[in-house]
């Protein structure tokens, strides 16, 4: 049955867990929702992991609306949810509701996610004011490494575990379905669970959220170079792969690859007649 909004309400009513991958193209798309997954992902993540930036802040929205148009047509079961880009949003009410829109009509999305508090409130608001659902991303936003100063845990100290709390119960006040909790301590995640009536969805959060979701090439390892406390290889697909290849290279050059079975036949007296 197609996840919606529905489902991630029920899920919170029923104390049932979220499951979230990310997947940037169609064949990858399909296969996590054949697995059961309850939403998928469409992540600015793909700067790092499909693009080979260093950083989230050069994926545009036309990366974005590309890669959200060919999950959503590999999605069948599975929420999609197109993020928004840096400086998509941030600028204006006006630029978040339009390539929100853009995200929907043209990436064929079934939601949105954006990063930020009661700063982005505004913005929250609006975009569901025109119908789209909204998923919130609060902790260590990426998309703020140059304002953290890196990629650091946020929400240790009492005054920003306090700010944390409020901007949560600020995005749900303004209208999001759910909320990414990236980043934090899982007992500030936990109190954040406990004080929602939306889902929270856990990074790097510890198991007390309503859900979890990874960078699907983290959890199959094969982006064995960017290894944080918060990953787990459920799968060592990068060696597999790597195996894969290799044998490919030796099969060529040895000639054993195509055999007689990937091969196209023709009559041999028509070779014969050729001159
Ligand atoms: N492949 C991939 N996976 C991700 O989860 C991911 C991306 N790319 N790109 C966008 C952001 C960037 N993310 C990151 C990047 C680095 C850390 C990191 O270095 N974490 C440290 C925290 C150290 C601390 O403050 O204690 C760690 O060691 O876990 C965390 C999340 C999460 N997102
Ligand atoms: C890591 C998740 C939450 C994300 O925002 C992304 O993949 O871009
Ligand atoms: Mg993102």
């Amino acid at each position: 049955m197609k996840n919606t909004v529905l489902t991630f309400q029920q899920a919170k009513k029923e104390g049932t867990r979220l499951s979230m991958l990310t997947a940037y193209d169609y064949s990858t798309a399909k296969l996590v929702d054949a697995a059961g997954i309850n939403s998928i992902l469409v992540g600015d993540s793909l700067g790092n992991t499909i693009l080979g930036y260093e950083d989230t802040l050069s994926v545009t929205m036309e990366d974005m609306i590309h890669h959200t148009a060919a999950v959503a047509r590999g999605a069948k079961n599975a929420l999609v949810i197109g993020d928004m880009p840096f400086m998509s949003y941030q600028a204006s009410v006006y630029d978040a509701v339009v390539n929100a829109g853009r995200l929907m009509k043209e990436g064929r999305a079934n939601a949105v996610k954006l990063e930020g508090g009661a700063s982005v409130c505004e913005q929250i608001k609006a975009i569901v004011g025109a119908s789209i659902p909204v998923c919130a991303h609060i902790g260590l936003t990426p998309q703020s490494i140059n304002a953290f100063g890196g990629f650091k845990v946020q929400g240790k100290g009492e005054k920003q575990a306090q700010q944390l709390l409020d901007d949560a119960r600020r995005v749900q006040e303004a209208g999001a379905f759910a909320v990414v909790l990236e980043g934090i301590p899982a007992l500030l995640a936990q109190k954040i669970t406990d004080t929602l009536d939306i889902p929270t969805i856990g990074i790097g959060a510890g198991a007390g959220c309503d859900g979890q979701v990874l960078v699907y090439q983290d959890m199959l390892g094969m982006f064995t170079d960017f290894k944080p406390k918060f990953v787990k290889h459920f799968a060592n697909v990068g060696e597999i792969m790597t195996e894969a290849f290799k044998t490919f290279d030796q099969e060529v050059k040895e000639g054993v690859f195509p055999a007689q079975e990937h091969t196209y036949k023709i009559d041999e007296d028509i070779i014969g007649r050729l001159y």
